[in-house]
This record gives C-alpha cells, sequence and structure tokens, in this order.
C-alpha cells in the first residue's frame, strides 16, 4: 500500500490485477496502467490543482509499486503523468486524458510498425522458437504469415506459469503450425528452429535484455546451436534508469508457482526460489526489433538517450521528497 489520497476503484483493481498477473504481459501493464491514470483523472473530485495532482501521483505510486522488473510501467507512468500540465483541475484533467489516449494510440502503432520490422527477419517457411508469452514477438508473426509466409512455431510452455499455452493458443489463430515442448526440450529442438523469438520486459543500457527466466539460457544454447536471437521490444521497453548505472530488478515471485504447497510438504525441509526474469548478456542477442526499426543490442543506448536523454523523472513523486501521505502533505 501506498500513502495519499483515496484512490478510484480502476486504480485498486488495476493495480491487484497487475501484481496477481490476472494482467500480464510488458505492453498490457503499460496500457492496463495508462488507462488506470485515465480513470483516476477522469473520476477525481479534488477541487484545488495541488489535491488533483497528489491524487495523480499517489494513483501512479500505487501502480508503480506492483511489479519490479517491466519497464513499461514506470514509461507510462512517464509519460501520462509527466504530461499532467495546467491552472486548474479542468485543465489538468484535460492534459491527463489527453496524455493518456495518445500513450495508447501509440502503444498500437509502436506494435504494428514493430511486427513489420520484424517480419522482414523471416522468410518463408521459416520456424521460430518462442519463450513465455510475448505481444511484441507475436506481432512480428502476425506480419510475416499477413505477408502470405508459412510460418512454424516450436513453442516452449515456460515454467512456471505456463504462458507458452497463451502463445501456442494465438499463433493457432493466426494459422501457424505449433509444436509445444518442455523447457528442457528445448536444445534438443534448435536445430529445427530458423530463428529464436522473444519478447522483453525491460532493455538495458548496455543491450542486456530482461525477459521471462529461461532466457538466457535459450539464448546461449541457440548461440552455441549458430540460431539467431532476436528479440521484439517497442521503444517503451528501454529502461532510461540503466543509462546512469542502475540494474534492473529481478521480481521474485511466490513459491507456490513453483510447487504446490501440499507436494511441497511431502519433501520435507525446502528451499524454493522463484526469479521471475533473467537477464541475457547482449553478445547472445542479434537484433533487438523496435518500431524505430533493428539494432543490434550495443548500439541501443543511443536510441534510449534520444528518448529519455541522460537521466528519466519520476513525475509519481512528491516534488518535495515527501511520501505523499496527509501529515506530510
Ligand atoms: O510486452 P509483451 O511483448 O506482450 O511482453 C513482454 C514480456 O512480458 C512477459 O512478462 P510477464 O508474463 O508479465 O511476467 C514476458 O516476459 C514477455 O516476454
Amino acid at each position: 500500500m501506498t500513502d495519499g489520497p483515496p484512490l478510484a476503484e480502476a486504480v485498486e483493481a488495476t493495480a491487484d490485477d497487475i501484481a496477481t498477473m490476472e494482467i500480464r504481459g510488458a505492453a498490457t501493464i503499460a496500457r492496463a496502467a495508462a488507462e488506470a491514470v485515465a480513470e483516476q483523472a477522469a473520476e477525481t473530485d479534488a477541487d484545488t490543482p495541488a489535491a488533483f495532482e497528489r491524487t495523480m501521483r499517489h494513483a501512479g505510486r500505487r501502480l508503480y509499486g506492483t511489479r519490479p522488473t517491466a519497464v513499461s510501467l514506470p514509461n507510462a507512468l512517464r509519460y501520462t503523468l509527466g504530461r499532467m500540465a495546467g491552472d486548474d483541475v479542468e485543465t489538468l484533467r484535460s492534459s491527463l486524458l489527453a496524455a493518456t489516449t495518445a500513450f495508447t494510440d501509440r502503444l498500437d502503432r509502436a506494435q504494428r510498425d514493430l511486427g513489420r520490422v520484424g517480419a522482414n527477419r523471416i522468410r518463408d517457411g521459416d520456424t521460430v522458437m518462442t519463450h513465455c508469452h510475448s505481444t511484441d514477438a507475436l506481432a512480428c508473426v502476425e506480419a510475416a504469415v499477413g505477408q502470405g509466409k508459412e510460418v512454424s512455431a516450436i513453442v516452449k510452455e515456460t515454467r512456471p506459469r505456463n504462458q507458452g499455452h497463451i502463445t501456442a493458443t494465438e499463433l493457432r489463430e493466426m494459422g501457424v503450425d505449433v509444436t509445444l515442448v518442455v523447457d528442457s526440450a528445448a536444445r534438443r529442438y534448435l536445430d529445427d528452429a530458423d530463428h529464436v523469438l522473444v519478447g522483453a520486459d525491460s532493455i538495458a543500457a548496455d543491450g542486456g535484455v530482461v525477459n521471462k527466466i529461461g532466457t538466457s539460457g535459450l539464448a546461449v544454447n541457440a548461440r552455441e546451436r549458430g540460431v539467431p536471437i532476436m528479440v521484439a521490444a517497442q521503444t517503451i521497453k528501454l529502461h532510461p534508469d540503466t543509462l546512469t548505472g542502475h540494474t534492473v530488478e529481478i521480481e521474485m515471485r511466490d513459491e507456490s508457482e513453483v510447487i504446490a504447497d501440499d507436494a511441497r510438504a511431502d519433501i520435507g525441509d525446502i528451499a524454493v526460489e522463484n526469479p521471475a526474469f533473467d537477464v541475457t548478456p547482449p553478445r547472445y542477442v542479434d537484433a533487438i526489433v523496435t518500431e524505430s526499426g533493428q539494432f543490434p543490442p550495443e548500439s541501443i543506448v543511443t536510441l534510449m538517450r534520444e528518448l529519455f536523454g541522460e537521466s528519466a523523472d519520476r513525475p509519481w513523486e512528491e516534488p518535495d521528497g515527501t511520501t505523499g501521505s496527509a501529515s506530510s502533505a
């Protein structure tokens, strides 16, 4: 929980859904956060500009605190709350509503453009190996299929939450031939793959790719087998804090996602760890595909600087550094 004025039901519900992964996937999380910001802006009955801004920042902190790894969430808050401007409540409100609409339009456009860029890497008859479920990665396949190319997929199930099942379903809906494999079968099937195609939750300034746990092992194996690794990531996945040397926090999720409580009790006293993401070093990545073109990972820092400057603002924080609680307001 965060300190500050009461929040719209939509913000609380969206924050809970992101934390429990009812809403998941970096781009989908960003869209949901922007829509929640819009709901808060529409509903807040603050009667002074200062009270309105405080409520909006509080909503931003509530959303920001849900999951730590996907930078699309803070970047959505940067884009929307960063454009809150005006001297009265109605102007502040309309600035936010315009910003949230612009942001969600931009998300749609970015994914479509990225898909077209990524599709150029896929040839007729190619097979892609996927990990987890990424709407950015699937946009590339969808665009390739739309160009009349025949594409097949080897889909890793992606323990512990089996998000590969979502990927398999969506690829089938596109008419792609799908073979589902357990994660540990990936190396065996790499010989049948022309690309490893994954998404990203965050991209670091050095080109390191933060994505679902298991991506880095897959990338190392793919390099060893000579299969190129393509990362589909809209520019909202670029992590501006890494420009100043900060590392990306890796989310540790509940141990019960790995093993059910009763099965664990049967085994006895064991430790269980459940990191949700890992970092693939840039040397294992062949291309990062964005809506602005494809980049070798080492050059992504140039794009990051163009978009964010040398450091990133945090418009959900109180300008005076307080927590935003009533006593400190
Ligand atoms: O933005 P899009 O491409 O949809 O997804 C990007 C990434 O978000 C997901 O994380 P989670 O399932 O929320 O933990 C996966 O790691 C996926 O590769």
